[in-house]
């Protein structure tokens, strides 16, 4: 069906105060016209999207936070007789593409803005006795199979039958920036797709464990990435790799065994922290959901935790396994995190699951934690090209 416009919705951001909104608007105005190319008209809480290629628009604006929902529309003026006309052709279009037929319930969903010298109810009426005319199909208001909207906004009035679900939340970068942590597992990918859908800008670290880890894990974190970046119109999402090993080997020389990978997180927090700050970040993103693994005990989130000075955002904290599969599936990441990559040999027989925060420090000062980390934290930026 040829449509002349796609109309797009937001829901939270029409809860702004209007100088807020606007700059929100502008916003997710800028991002969408990154994504595919088009002209945009922002009023009355609607986005009135003109691209040049429709169905490239359709499939981008699935991606696209703070759009609740889009419908491709056709358009006229707001008299009787152009709605008549404009109604009709539709429904032929509607009959060819077997949408309806002489068979088919269906009601007419009718909303004006402005003033004119018609309700909504005379209009809906009117257009319904239209399609009837034409088809002589049964209206149900209550039950339909197909309902055609009818939104008449001052002079312009808008016809569609689709409305289609866009993905929500906040526009990027509309809040502030964080780093998150992702590894190659299923839960930090979806973690941090909830805080873009929050608005956030992200800087995403990944600390490459070779040799414990195979060249695998870095290939998926960069496919994850890929993935993500489907999502970032607009907005770059910055990576940056951590080559880890080396201060792995020494928690593995200089701790007890059991405590390798409480060290090996208590770092990757310290160092996520350092480059927040040297990015003007305002908090670190991980996967964490209590309870989940060995590793992820109350116990030892806090523990790792300890003496950090910038927030960590966990928004999986209190999902479950099965929820957070259902969202990696849906934004794509699932497949790739479940491709198998050898896990990370530095995993000691019998990890630590109830880590005492004192002992943890002891075993800090022991291994020269900071000074190690200072030394990891320098080779970041010498390792990473992309910005
Ligand atoms: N190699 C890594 N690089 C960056 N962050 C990591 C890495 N490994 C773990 N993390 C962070 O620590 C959190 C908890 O790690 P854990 O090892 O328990 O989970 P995982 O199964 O490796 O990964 P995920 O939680 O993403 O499924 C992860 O969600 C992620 O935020």
């Amino acid at each position: 069906m040829k449509h002349s416009l796609i109309i797009g919705r937001y829901g939270e951001l029409g809860l702004k105060s209007p100088r807020v909104r606007g700059r929100f608007e502008r916003k997710l105005s800028s991002n969408i016209k990154a994504s595919f190319n088009c002209e945009i008209d922002i009023n009355q809480a609607r986005i009135f999207i003109f691209p040049e290629n429709f169905d490239e628009a359709l499939s981008k604006l699935h991606k696209i936070f703070g759009i609740v929902s889009f419908s491709p529309a056709i358009s006229t003026h707001s008299t009787f007789e152009n709605i008549e006309k404009t109604l009709s052709e539709y429904t032929d279009k509607l009959v060819e593409e077997g949408l309806i037929d002489s068979e088919t319930p269906f009601a007419i969903r009718c909303r004006r803005v402005g003033t004119h010298d018609f309700s909504s109810q005379e209009l809906a009426a009117f257009a319904g006795a239209v399609v009837v005319r034409k088809l002589n199909c049964p209206v149900d208001l209550t039950n339909p199979k197909l309902e055609i909207f009818i939104e008449v906004r001052d002079d312009e009035t808008y016809i569609f039958h689709e409305k289609i679900k866009g993905p929500g939340g906040l526009p990027l970068e509309t809040q502030g920036k964080l780093v998150s942590l992702i590894s190659s597992g299923i839960d930090s990918p979806v973690a941090t797709y909830m805080m873009m859908k929050r608005g956030c800008e992200i800087i995403a670290l990944h600390f490459d464990n070779e040799p414990f880890t195979k060249p695998k894990s870095r290939e998926k974190f960069n496919s994850i990435i890929e993935k993500l970046e489907e999502y970032s119109s607009g907005v770059s999402l910055r990576t940056r790799i951590v080559n880890y090993g080396e201060y792995l080997q020494k928690c593995k020389n200089n701790a007890p065994d059991k405590m390798t990978c409480i060290l090996c997180k208590s770092g990757m927090y310290q160092i996520a922290g350092m480059l927040a700050s040297a990015m003007n970040a305002l908090g670190v993103v991980d996967g964490n959901s209590v309870g989940q693994v060995a590793s992820q005990t109350l116990p030892n989130i806090l523990a790792t935790r300890d003496n950090l000075d910038v927030p960590v955002l966990s928004p999986l904290i209190g999902m479950d396994k099965v929820e957070i599969e259902k969202i990696a599936k849906k934004i794509g990441t699932y497949d790739i995190s479940k491709e198998d990559d050898g896990g990370c040999n530095a995993v000691p027989r019998y990890p630590e699951t109830k880590a005492d925060i004192e002992r943890v420090r002891f075993a800090k000062e022991d291994m020269n934690q900071e000074e190690e980390l200072n030394k990891v934290f320098e080779s970041i930026f010498v390792n990473n090209i992309k910005q």
